[in-house]
């Protein structure tokens, strides 16, 4: 689709305080982990609350064409979602693989090739053109060190054909994840199923988004799996069987960031149910980092609860583990009375499209003043307007286009279906977010029931 036919999505500005209780969905990182691990069990799995949004039905679709079979009701909207995996993974014969769309998911793309290693039989990648673009090679030549044999055509990208052998071989293996914390998370989800297990060392800078790794060894360990992570940069990973089990999945909170930048930027209050008092997820963070921006946070037992009228600043700050939260925080930034400078982001150039270059151009397209450095974001106060704000396919990029909104009148989000990668129905839960403030009894102030259910 070229930009010119896409939709826009006139962004609802907040005529008063967002006030709103609202429920987010499942972690996309914790259902993918989950249903990856449960296809690798020696028996069955539920997961509960498993997120139902195009990245986990790409990922239910990769087992299912590996002979996984995935009960996830009608419309992947069963409450507890049923995994069998099969005695043995399979692939197909020569000339028909078994085929693995992987869409613009990092998550599929990464960690489906070392599963795909272990079936019986080929198995053919593809995904959306931009996925032709996301760092691959790394992985892939990882995969070939542990004994894997892949076809690519030298290419280091997709498409690519993984030929399993119904085992790997596994064992040491260096490689440079300072493109991606998922070339890590991918080997050690894999690797109790190895024969000899898997010992992954980086070698190179720092490693990006270290809370996904401590949530796959976290998850790999769950899963009855042993991991070595002592020490930094080194991972061992035993051989072992894998168990299954019943995992319930935490609400995504880096998808709640939106949100909880919507209570800052209009000055009003948002809680999020269920907020995990202790948690993995990088998401997490926006507890201290809104707070650092302008925030009242308070984690209670009913959820975590973010409230602005404070004012909004600017603040320094190395995002490196939390990069996700990047385009939510930008859009603060942007609307903030003081400078931003946000580093140790330069991985972003590589997640669903170059998101520094992305929210330069889009933010200072509505007259923002936005500086692109080599390793992150300069952000500095400035008189925003109306205009289009594109996307490039990336649901964050989506999501920082209507924080923006908000506040600057006349912002038109380019495509915020893109949204869907890992939010289903956002346009609606937004729109709820807004008008659960009418909602509210006027005497008493106290919210409606009904709050909004995402
Ligand atoms: O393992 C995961 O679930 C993820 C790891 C991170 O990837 P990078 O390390 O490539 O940033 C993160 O940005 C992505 O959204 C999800
Ligand atoms: C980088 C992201 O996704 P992916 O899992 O596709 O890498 C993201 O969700 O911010």
């Amino acid at each position: 689709m070229t930009s010119a036919e896409k939709t826009l999505w006139s962004a609802p500005s907040a005529h008063r305080p967002v006030t709103a209780d609202v429920r987010v969905p499942g972690s996309k990182s914790a259902t993918n982990r989950a249903l990856l691990l449960a296809a690798l069990g020696d028996s069955p799995s539920t997961i509960t609350g498993g997120l139902r949004a195009r990245d986990s039905v790409l990922m239910i679709g990769a087992l299912r064409a590996l002979g996984v079979e995935v009960d996830a009701g009608e419309d992947f909207d069963a409450p507890v979602w049923r995994i069998t995996p099969p005695a043995q993974l399979r692939g197909g014969d020569a000339g028909a693989p078994a085929k693995v769309d992987v869409g613009l998911a990092g998550t599929v793309m990464r960690f489906l090739p070392p599963v795909a290693a272990l079936a019986a039989g080929q198995v053919y990648f593809d995904g959306d053109p931009y996925a032709r673009a996301r760092p691959m090679g790394t992985l892939l030549q990882s995969l070939r060190d542990l004994g894997v044999r892949i076809d690519d055509g030298d290419r280091g990208t997709f498409p690519f054909l993984v030929e399993g052998a119904g085992q790997v071989a596994g064992g040491l293996v260096e490689l440079d994840a300072t493109a991606s914390s998922q070339f890590i998370s991918a080997l050690l989800l894999a690797g109790s199923r190895y024969l000899k297990g898997v010992e992954v060392r980086h070698v190179g800078g720092p490693i990006p988004s270290q809370p996904h790794i401590d949530m796959t060894v976290e998850f790999v360990r769950a899963a009855g799996g042993t991991v070595d992570a002592s020490e930094p940069g080194r991972w061992v990973v035993t051989p072992s069987v894998l168990r299954g089990r019943e995992w319930s999945i935490e609400p995504d909170l880096s998808n709640a960031a939106p949100f909880l930048a919507a209570a800052l930027v209009t000055g009003g209050t948002v809680t999020i149910p269920d907020w995990p008092a202790a948690t993995t997820q990088a998401g997490d963070a926006s507890r201290h980092l809104l707070r650092e921006m302008g925030a009242r946070v308070e984690l209670t037992p009913a959820g975590l609860t973010v409230s602005g009228g404070a004012g909004v600043h600017g603040m320094e700050a190395d995002l490196r583990d939390v990069g996700e939260l990047t385009p939510t925080l930008a859009a603060v930034a942007a609307l903030a009375d003081s400078p931003s400078r946000f580093t140790g982001i330069g991985h972003l150039r590589g997640h669903e499209t170059d998101r520094l270059a992305a929210l330069a151009r889009e933010i200072n397209g509505l007259g923002g003043d936005v500086v692109e450095e080599p390793d992150g974001l300069l952000i500095r106060p400035a008189k925003m307007h109306s205009g289009v704000f594109a996307t490039y396919d990336d649901h964050r990029m989506a999501t920082a286009g209507a924080v923006l909104g908000l506040a600057v009148p006349g912002v038109e989000v380019e495509d915020i279906a893109a949204t869907g990668k890992t939010l289903p129905d956002f346009p609606a839960m937004w729109a709820a977010m807004l008008d659960a403030d009418g909602d509210r009894d006027p005497a008493s102030g106290a919210p409606a029931p009904t709050g909004v259910h995402g």
